[in-house]
């Protein structure tokens, strides 16, 4: 359909521009998926150094300051920071139900009880 006034070249011009800037997005897209999985590497550390440590899954003050941090991130790349903060609160409560998971999988970075309870190994 092209609308009313519109040349089919003018159309095909928009459709285009349309895929070259959805070229851009899908990079875009792919550049957050690769960011995300990077962070979640990082978490996914976090999570079994607090497990190990007997740490608390969540710290709200860490949460607190880096809310702040982004918003006037955002503020200043002209990004909604209500959006930014709810980006980062959907993530983190992702993160602490990894972080509950690996406390209660096992305890953290220890190794797994040896089969003998621990004896030690024969000389
Ligand atoms: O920095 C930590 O202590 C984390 O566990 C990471 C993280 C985050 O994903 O940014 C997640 C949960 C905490 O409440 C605070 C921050």
């Amino acid at each position: 359909m092209t609308e009313p006034g519109e040349s089919f070249d003018e159309r095909d011009a928009a459709m285009t521009e349309l895929l070259g800037i959805r070229s851009s997005i899908d990079n875009i897209d792919a550049a957050l998926i690769h960011l995300l999985a990077e962070r979640f590497k990082f978490t996914q550390q976090v999570g079994r150094l607090k497990a190990a440590h007997g740490l608390p899954p969540s710290d709200p003050e860490r949460e607190r300051r880096q809310i702040a941090r982004l918003r006037a991130l955002a503020e200043e790349a002209h990004l909604d920071p209500a959006f930014a903060e709810k980006w980062f609160n959907f993530v983190v409560a992702e993160v602490i139900q990894h972080h509950e998971e690996i406390a209660g999988s096992a305890n953290g970075d220890a190794p797994a009880p040896a089969a003998d309870g621990g004896a030690p190994a024969a000389p």
